[in-house]
């Protein structure tokens, strides 16, 4: 009789490993002596030790070829947050995750560590320590929180311990490091348009920033104490640096780094809101005409102008995580990366 050969509990597939935080994962999951497999719609690099599989999530077939003989899976795949294609983050968030967690199930795989979002809580008003054991938004600030909500339940819903399948979500906040294709960019091409010129608000409101090694850090941690008999089973943990910093601040030390003036005149929160909302709305009025993608978003206005920050005392007390980068470390590197975004380089 054909015995099933458990697999070993170092090999693993990260799918979205060819994005910022998936390849920073492959990275250090190759030097702890795991073998991985990347599913990705694109691949990006290549790395010796490291299997690519291209594909897309909501295609089970494909998945399962890459998930055969692994015993943990890590979810980071996503569209861009940025995007405001409604279908396309229903059918990868949500439908592609229920053809994740299908395919995990057909496949044999024991642990599946989903990178949720610690957005999942913020409805645009002030966040100050918050738990885990805040509400879902009711009232999510754009599609993608929408559909980030809806994909960690159905992770941690899959939990099961009789099944044999391990659940757990990784909600960290604001990544930022090397290669980020995100904030910093964005930031920069701000700046050189000459619209960093304003603080939305007082200035003091304090906002997470998480270096990317560190959300990395967690979600390893976060795999290696996931068991049947651990607390970590059906649980969401926020992963942050565990220095709330003042959001405007942050954006100066990383400018300034690079070169830029930092921003100085203060507006008033509620105006800017209420414009940014206005050029939304124009947008989506011209949508058939003409793509306008205005750079204060209301979603930007929103997390650039209220405090939101996360208690990290679960994940403290459940795998002992402790941020390795401070976050001074953290900036200083982030902006040594990043010259040919220097100012006139
Ligand atoms: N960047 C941030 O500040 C934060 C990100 N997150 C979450 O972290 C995860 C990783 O984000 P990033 O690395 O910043 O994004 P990223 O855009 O750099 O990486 C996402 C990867 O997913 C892949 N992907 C997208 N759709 C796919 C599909 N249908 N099938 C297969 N692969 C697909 C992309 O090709 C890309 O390589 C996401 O789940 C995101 O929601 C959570 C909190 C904050
Ligand atoms: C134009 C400026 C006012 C702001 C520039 C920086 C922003 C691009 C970033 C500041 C906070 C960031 C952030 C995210 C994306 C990039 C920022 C808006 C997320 C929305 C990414 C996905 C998440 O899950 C939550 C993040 C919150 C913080």
């Amino acid at each position: 009789m054909a015995t099933r050969v458990r697999p070993s509990s170092k090999r693993c597939t990260v799918i979205g490993g060819s994005g910022f935080l998936g390849r920073h994962l492959v990275e250090r999951l190759v030097d702890r002596g795991y073998t991985v497999n990347v599913f990705d719609i694109r691949q990006a690099y290549e790395l010796p030790g490291v299997t690519f599989h291209q594909g897309d999530l909501c295609d089970k077939q494909a998945l399962l070829v890459a998930l055969k003989d692994v015993s943990i899976v890590f979810h980071c795949a996503s569209p861009a947050p940025g995007s405001d294609d409604r279908a396309l983050f229903q059918r990868v968030n949500i439908d592609g995750t229920q053809t994740v967690i299908q395919a995990c199930h057909e496949a044999g795989v024991q642990k599946l560590i989903l990178t949720s979002s610690a957005s999942v809580v913020f409805e645009g008003t002030d966040i100050k320590n918050g738990r885990e054991d805040l509400p879902y938004a009711k009232k999510p600030i754009d599609y993608y929180t929408e559909t980030k909500i809806q994909q960690e339940k159905l992770v941690l819903e899959a939990c099961s311990k009789e099944k044999g399948f391990l659940t757990v979500a990784i909600r960290p906040h604001g990544i930022f490091g090397p290669r980020d294709p995100q904030l910093v960019p964005i930031l920069v091409d701000t700046a050189r348009r000459g619209k960093m010129k304003f603080i939305i608000g007082d200035g003091s409101n304090l906002v997470d920033f998480t270096y990317v090694e560190n959300v990395v850090h967690g979600h390893i941690l976060a795999a290696e104490h996931l068991k049947a008999d651990s607390p970590l089973c059906g649980q969401a943990y926020h992963i942050t640096n565990d220095e709330p910093v003042r959001f405007w601040d942050f954006m100066s030390q990383i400018l300034v780094g690079l070169g830029y003036s930092a921003p100085r005149y203060h507006l008033p929160y509620t105006l800017v809101y209420g414009i940014a909302l206005l050029l939304w709305l124009i947008a989506l009025v011209l949508r058939p005409l003409i793509r306008i993608k205005p750079t204060f978003t209301p979603m930007r206005v929103a997390l650039a102008g209220t405090h939101h920050y996360y208690s990290c005392t679960r994940a403290k007390k459940d795998m002992g995580y402790q941020p390795p980068v401070p976050l001074q470390e953290a900036i200083v590197r982030t902006v040594e990366s990043y010259p040919h975004l220097q100012k006139g380089a």
